[in-house]
């Protein structure tokens, strides 16, 4: 870790950081990647630890004396403030980012993506501290192509859809399809958090993920999770494949996502974290562009993947189609495509996604069958016995 250098050959200086929704799936890999491979303090603040006990404890560990957790809830506690003047940076993650809840939870969505970030937006602002926040893709909504014809050759044409933090447009459908309550709420606070910083000089780096994925992203539900709970894609096709069930396709699984490895995304955060000059002011996308596919594409590899890693050959009907209405109700909309344009954080960070979606499915999903195989199996078999 000695004599360690930002992207300007500058030494980097030691900090701490007051990361909030730190025991998340993102906060577990970039708390893991900060105490590996830096000298940085986190305030780890969350309302559970589960994905970041393996840091914690024991008290002998390495880091030690570099990892504090705050079991905090941001909504209600005053020691929100005092943490955030502790730090020198701080980065927020705590958000409701299931797509289950957008439409069945909207108010929850709403207060949890924004009212919830304004104190410490307003905090990081009247402290001359640092913010990095966590957006999300979702705030492009849909593509302009797709409201083109469906024969239109236009819709080859990349500028229809590929999605630029500094020109594209912010496409939502309308109010009665609350799906977007959440994009709409991350949109503001990005705005909100744009004007702190032309009007009251605030230091900010926005972050929009494109469809980070890989071990400990959500739960698996009945074991880790509610039995009723509707987690991101990863998460519900690793718990159809683990039960030997079919994969469920929402609305034919044609919508298209590109799919980057965690370990790839947390290295662009590392970049920003480590060069403020660089970050400072920016709104970066974190994707990998090349590693597209559409949902069922996805269903197709994850069923691969998941009979390679398991020793497992698949079940006979591996995907069933479902209407969006019946698998997540009322108000459901989605995001047609979303490919990241790059240019920004390569040209202020350098940075490039590495893993291809093959090789992240591999590793994902031989944690998942490590991990879960074992659980489910003892779950399904007292159903059975019951
Ligand atoms: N994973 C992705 O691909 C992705 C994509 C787009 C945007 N994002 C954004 O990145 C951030 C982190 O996402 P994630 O995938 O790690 O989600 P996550 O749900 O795993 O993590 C969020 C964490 O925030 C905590 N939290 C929520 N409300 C809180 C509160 N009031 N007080 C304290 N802690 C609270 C939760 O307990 C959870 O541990 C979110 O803001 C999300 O919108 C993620
Ligand atoms: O069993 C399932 C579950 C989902 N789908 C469809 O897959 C697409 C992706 O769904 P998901 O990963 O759950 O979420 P989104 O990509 O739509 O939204 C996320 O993007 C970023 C973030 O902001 C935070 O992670 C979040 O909002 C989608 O088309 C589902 O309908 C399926 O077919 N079967």
């Amino acid at each position: 870790m000695a004599g360690r250098v930002d992207l300007d050959g500058n030494q980097i200086k030691p900090i701490t950081i007051c990361m909030i929704g730190a025991g998340g799936f993102i906060g577990s890999h970039l708390c893991e990647k900060l105490m590996s491979e830096t000298p940085h303090k986190v305030l780890a603040v969350d309302v559970y630890n589960d994905k970041i006990k393996h840091l914690l404890e024991p008290a002998t560990l390495a880091w030690a004396d570099r990892i504090q957790f705050h079991r905090i809830n941001i909504k209600n506690d005053s020691r929100l403030e005092g943490l955030i003047k502790m730090a020198d940076l701080t980065i927020n993650l705590a958000a409701i980012c299931t797509p289950a809840d957008y439409n069945t939870r909207p108010l929850d969505t709403i207060y949890s993506n924004f009212i919830d970030a304004l104190p410490v937006v307003k905090y990081c602002s009247e402290n001359g501290k640092r913010l990095i926040h966590f957006s999300t893709c979702e705030v492009y909504g849909k593509t302009i192509g797709a409201f083109l014809p469906k024969d239109s050759p236009l819709r080859q044409d990349p500028a229809y859809y590929v999605l630029k933090e500094d020109e594209s447009p912010c496409i939502f459908g309308p109010i009665e399809k609350q799906r977007w309550s959440y994009a709409c709420a991350k949109q503001l606070i990005e705005r909100l958090i744009y004007a702190e910083g032309a009007e009251n000089g605030l230091e900010f780096t926005i972050v929009r993920p494109f469809n980070w994925i890989g071990p400990r992203m959500d739960f698996i539900p009945g074991i880790d999770g509610p039995s009723e709970g509707v987690p991101r894609v990863l998460a519900c096709f690793s718990n159809n494949l683990l039960r030997r069930e079919p994969l469920k396709l929402v609305d034919g699984g044609e919508s298209q996502r590109t799919f980057i490895y965690i370990k790839d995304a947390i290295e662009a955060i590392l970049l920003m974290i480590e060069n403020p000059a660089r970050a400072n002011g920016h709104t970066f996308n974190v994707g990998n562009p090349n590693n597209e596919v559409n949902v069922r594409q996805l269903a197709e590899m994850m069923t691969q993947v998941y009979s390679k890693v398991s020793g497992e050959s698949s079940i006979e009907t591996p995907t069933l189609d479902v209407s969006s209405k019946e698998f997540y109700g009322e108000g459901y909309d989605d995001s047609d495509k979303r490919i990241p344009d790059m240019t920004i954080i390569n040209k202020q960070l350098g940075w490039n996604p590495k893993t291809a979606l093959w090789d992240l499915l591999e590793s994902t999903l031989t944690y998942q069958h490590r991990t879960y195989a074992e659980a489910i199996k003892q779950a399904m078999s007292k159903t059975t016995a019951n």
